[in-house]
């Protein structure tokens, strides 16, 4: 123990041996709800799952996944992988980046911080450009906040503000976008009247412009560059709400995917190229889907792409994406100090780690897990695999993802006893859920289902525990509802496919031939959460969590 009294060291378990293999398998986006035809998880063969179920109240139970109980601001915020992992892997609730922009936004702390002051130097002679999803999903970003920063920008001397958004269909209903496009526009007529030269400058579609993550494909983020910065795209309009209106129709693109596009002055020259002298916001508060530009942005030396032309700009994020980059240097709001992660503690006290996933979720299992940062914690004893994602591809084309080589890699890491704990996750449910494609999520869960199995099958092999969860919900109900809980319909009658992650909460089954016989779930935590998970896999390693951790949900009663 150090002289400050922290020790990394965790004390013995009273009644629960070590050195069980303990495979922690999350599961993407898969909720609890009720089994109707729009329930892609009920209507699937899920035979593995379904008998997990069978072990309840003692090894199966639900878990919250959403709102406060991942810190997220109001209970109407669904869950998200950033904070669901977040909260499996801190053990500990932290106040989240949505939260933290909304605070700083009303104390109006945001605009004295260091990296408000640090944009503020163009304000005079330079653009301000502001890059983001444009919409209220609150995963990544919120239209509110774009609202106020745009107010508080005014408010403090700057002339000339350019907008390059990404439209969503994923966190919120697709076709979504033109109404947020209509607000944004009509805040900018507000601007002009007050003197400001405020304009969209470009736009395009999250999937296929910017938004890409873990860099499974960085031609996404090159779109957008040649957009936002060289001011070039294949769409050229004057109106940002006909751009989106008109994408929309053809080529027929969805929110999520539509193509490029700039805006034009009377003589077709593009109105808001990024160039020396420019200040540039990214105003997403999550970070996998802004680390690659933040990169672009920032980076010196750089060669994902050609970059064309490198501005000299002051660039800040919302927040600072990773802690351990420091990417970006500047920043408008500090992010959740998330600190004494599981993962830390348990390579601290020899548990030898395995976490797998395929690209567009492998940092969700490493950086969210390990509170958003980088790297290993002690490479002797980590490895982390990564199974490349398809690209190029939306997800239902190819609904059954990398889920079987995830599960073979995880297999074969628990037949070699090199490790003590693997961990991964199966994006199945979630990223075929949000195609809203309802035939392609069905096979998709079936396909998680059968990846379970074979890591199962394997932790019976060796003796094993297996904790098996989600982060939050997705596949489980794939239509938007009334508040009766009725499908809503659109002005033609049909129902609206729900794209995103909902306020579901997501199992959690705990089981294997090495769970001591005592134990079971605790019936005094019905609220647990997600948070709750990190103590519990410590018990299970035969360790006692630290103190100020969210309870553990299994107790161990004398047989
Ligand atoms: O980034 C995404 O794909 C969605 O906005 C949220 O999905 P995730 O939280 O499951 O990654
Ligand atoms: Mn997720
Ligand atoms: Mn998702």
């Amino acid at each position: 123990m150090g002289s400050s009294g922290f020790s990394w060291k965790l004390p013995d378990h009273p009644k629960l041996p070590k050195g069980k293999p303990i495979a922690v398998i999350v599961l993407d986006g898969w909720g609890e709800a009720k089994e109707n035809e729009y329930n892609c998880i009920h209507i699937a063969e899920t035979p593995t799952m379904d008998s997990l179920k069978k072990g309840a109240p003692e090894h199966w139970r639900l878990v919250r996944a959403h709102g406060k109980a991942v810190g997220l601001p109001t209970e109407d915020d669904m869950g998200n992988s950033e904070v669901g992992h977040n909260a499996l892997g801190a053990g500990r609730i932290f106040a989240q980046g949505a939260k933290l922009v909304d605070l700083a936004l009303e104390s109006g702390k945001i605009f004295d911080g260091e990296g408000f002051n640090y944009i503020k130097e163009s304000f005079e002679t330079g653009t301000v450009h502001l890059i983001g999803l444009l919409s209220d999903g609150g995963v990544h970003s919120r239209l509110d906040q774009v609202q106020l920063l745009l107010k508080g920008l005014s408010e403090r001397g700057v002339k000339r503000v350019r907008l390059h958004i990404l439209t969503d269909g994923r966190d919120v209903l697709d076709g979504s976008s033109v109404g947020f496009v209509e607000t944004l526009e009509n805040d900018l007529a507000n601007l002009r009247e007050k003197g400001i030269d405020a304009r969209i400058a470009s736009g395009g579609g999250r999937m296929y412009v910017t938004m890409d993550r873990y860099e499974n494909d960085w031609s996404v983020v090159k779109r957008g560059w040649d957009a936002q910065v060289l001011g070039e795209a294949p769409y050229k309009f004057t109106n940002a709400v006909e751009a989106v209106k008109k994408l929309r129709a053809e080529p027929k693109a969805n929110d999520q995917y539509l193509p490029p596009f700039v805006i034009v002055d009377e003589s077709g020259k593009s109105v808001g190229p990024i160039v020396d002298g420019d200040a540039v916001v990214t105003f997403n508060f999550r970070a996998d889907r802004m680390t690659m530009l933040a990169k672009a942005l920032e980076n010196e030396n750089f060669d994902k792409f050609d970059r064309v032309r490198f501005p000299k700009i002051r660039y800040a994020g919302m927040l600072e994406y990773d802690g351990e980059l420091k990417l970006p240097r500047h920043y408008l709001v500090s992010p959740p100090e998330i600190d004494r992660t599981s993962g830390e503690y348990l390579v601290h006290n020899g548990v030898r780690t395995f976490a797998c996933s395929e690209t567009v979720k492998f940092g969700h299992v490493t950086f969210f897990w390990n509170g958003n940062r980088s790297g290993y914690f002690n490479s002797e004893l980590e490895e982390y695999v990564e199974i490349p994602s398809d690209s190029g591809i939306t997800f239902n084309e190819q609904p059954k993802m990398k889920a079987l080589e995830i599960a073979e890699k995880t297999r074969d890491a628990i037949l070699s006893r090199k490790f003590d704990q693997v961990r991964i996750n199966l994006p199945n449910g979630d990223m075929v859920g949000h195609t809203g494609d309802i035939e392609a999520t069905i096979v998709a869960c079936k396909a998680a289902d059968e990846a379970v199995k074979m890591v199962l099958d394997a932790i019976e092999q060796v003796g094993g525990i297996y904790v098996v969860t989600a982060d939050h919900g997705n596949a489980e109900d794939m239509v938007k509802r009334d508040k009766s809980g009725k499908p809503q319909l659109d002005k033609n009658g049909q129902v609206q496919i729900l794209t995103s992650h909902t306020l579901e909460p997501v199992p959690i089954a705990i089981g294997g031939p090495g769970l001591a016989p005592g134990v079971r779930f605790r019936t005094d935590l019905p609220d647990g959460g997600l948070a709750n998970v990190a103590a519990t896999v410590m018990n299970l390693h035969g360790f006692e969590a630290p103190s100020d951790y969210e309870p553990s949900l299994i107790e161990v009663v004398d047989n």
